[in-house]
């Protein structure tokens, strides 16, 4: 029986992948095999000895200690791409409400009470909210990857002049990109040719308030910055100063902060980007996909800190192990194997950064003086023995 605890709100789709003949899935779950969640913060949660996998029902992993993880062997897992769609199509509402005046319109006629000349008070006082449109404009979009890229056709389908930049586009994004979309060698330039720009990036410790006093000072004037990335990607007091010289149109955002509340310039969504219907489905059902594959069968989707591996069972016993990624460890493992003659009917080994991991189905049971000989190599982070 597997254990998976759950935190935050999760698609039931997601949750009923998991057959509860072979898993036990709750939150407040002792001894859990793995954690699936979503936006739940671990930075400070302290980690059973049980724990194997952690499986975010979206795509950023700025709520997990991936460092911690690196070196306790434990696998995270994303859903890149599960809730693309969503979050592109809350991003066309923020260019909308970018460069109309749709919210304060709404407030402003929320604010009138009864009155016998509405239609003649409203044709007088629209002048007020009077917009700009978004065809013929120019759209920046700051990391091409599952979303940018589909916020970068979007552009071009709105009749906008699209630029972007990504210091690592992936081969499939570039596949899904336009060829109209011009690429630009920095983010400088992004913010200087554009009137709309739009963050796509995770938040690392090389982004974090990457857009601040510098980039914003360089910006085209009359700039609407959307951010439905990470709060922490911009430097709000940088923003908060362009808004009010009027160097910035306005700032939407998914991700509120104390410093950027109450602004008028400033447009908040409770961080709602994935929350459709059928993101949610589709992340959970990924995530939980992706889980199951692991603890079953020791494969590898989409994890971000381990490699990509995955390879048909042949046996009914499969070892998995995962060790520190230096020469002589691979050596080692087969060692122990062949010294308790025990044949290796299929093997894979792959590696990422500083972590390697081995799938190796046995012609038979290892037994538990092997098990402790390969758990006793130095190297070894842990390993796991699979049955049918
Ligand atoms: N508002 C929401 O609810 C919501 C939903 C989904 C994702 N997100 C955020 O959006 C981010 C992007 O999601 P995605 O699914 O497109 O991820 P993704 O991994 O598919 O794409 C991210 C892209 O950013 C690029 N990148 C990295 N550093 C960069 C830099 N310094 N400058 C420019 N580009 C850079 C990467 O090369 C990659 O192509 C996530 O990390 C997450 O923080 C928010
Ligand atoms: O789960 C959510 O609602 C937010 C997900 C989003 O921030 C992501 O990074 O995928």
């Amino acid at each position: 029986m597997f254990k998976i605890r759950t935190y935050n709100q999760l698609s039931v789709r997601g949750l009923n992948r998991f057959d509860r003949e072979h898993y036990e899935v709750a939150s407040e779950l002792p001894h859990p095999d793995a954690f699936l969640l979503r936006s739940q913060g671990l930075h400070q949660e302290d980690f059973p000895a049980t724990l194997k996998a952690i499986a975010r029902a979206g795509a950023g992993v700025n709520n997990i200690p991936l460092e911690r993880c690196n070196e306790q062997g434990i696998v995270v897992f994303n859903a890149p791409g599960a809730n693309a769609n969503a979050v592109k199509e809350l991003v066309l509402a923020g260019m909308l409400l970018g460069s109309r005046d749709i919210y304060q319109g709404m407030q402003f006629v929320e604010s009138l009470g009864p009155r016998d000349d509405l239609d003649a008070y409203l044709e007088k006082e629209k002048k007020r909210f009077t917009g700009t449109e978004l065809m013929g404009k120019t759209l920046g979009v700051v990391g091409l990857g599952n979303i940018g890229s589909l916020v970068a056709n979007l552009g071009l389908a709105l009749g906008m002049k699209v630029v972007g930049y990504d210091p690592a586009i992936s081969v499939e994004a570039a596949w899904r990109l336009s060829s109209d979309v011009q690429k630009m060698e920095n983010l400088s330039s992004v913010f200087a040719h554009a009137d709309y720009v739009s963050l796509h990036l995770p938040v690392l410790e090389s982004t974090r308030r990457l857009v601040g006093d510098g980039i914003l000072g360089g910006a085209r004037n009359g700039l609407v910055l959307l951010n439905f990335a990470r709060g922490e990607i911009v430097d709000h007091p940088a923003v908060l100063r362009a808004l009010d010289s009027g160097k910035m149109h306005r700032y939407v955002t998914d991700f509120p902060s104390a410093e950027t509340l109450g602004h008028p310039k400033v447009l908040h969504t409770p961080h709602i980007g994935a929350s459709t219907g059928e993101a949610e489905d589709n992340c959970a059902v990924m995530a939980a996909d992706q889980l199951m594959d692991f603890l079953e069968n020791g494969n590898i989707r989409n994890s971000v800190n381990f490699p990509a591996i995955a390879l048909p069972r042949s046996t009914p016993v499969r070892l998995t192990i995962s060790n520190r990624n230096v020469p002589r460890v691979l050596n080692q493992i087969t060692a122990v194997i062949a010294e308790h003659e025990i044949n290796i009917v299929d093997m894979l080994n792959q590696s990422r950064d500083a972590v390697a991991y081995n799938i190796i189905d046995l012609a038979e049971d290892p037994g538990e003086d092997s098990l402790a000989a390969l758990n006793g190599i130095d190297e070894v982070i842990n390993l796991r023995l699979l049955g049918a």
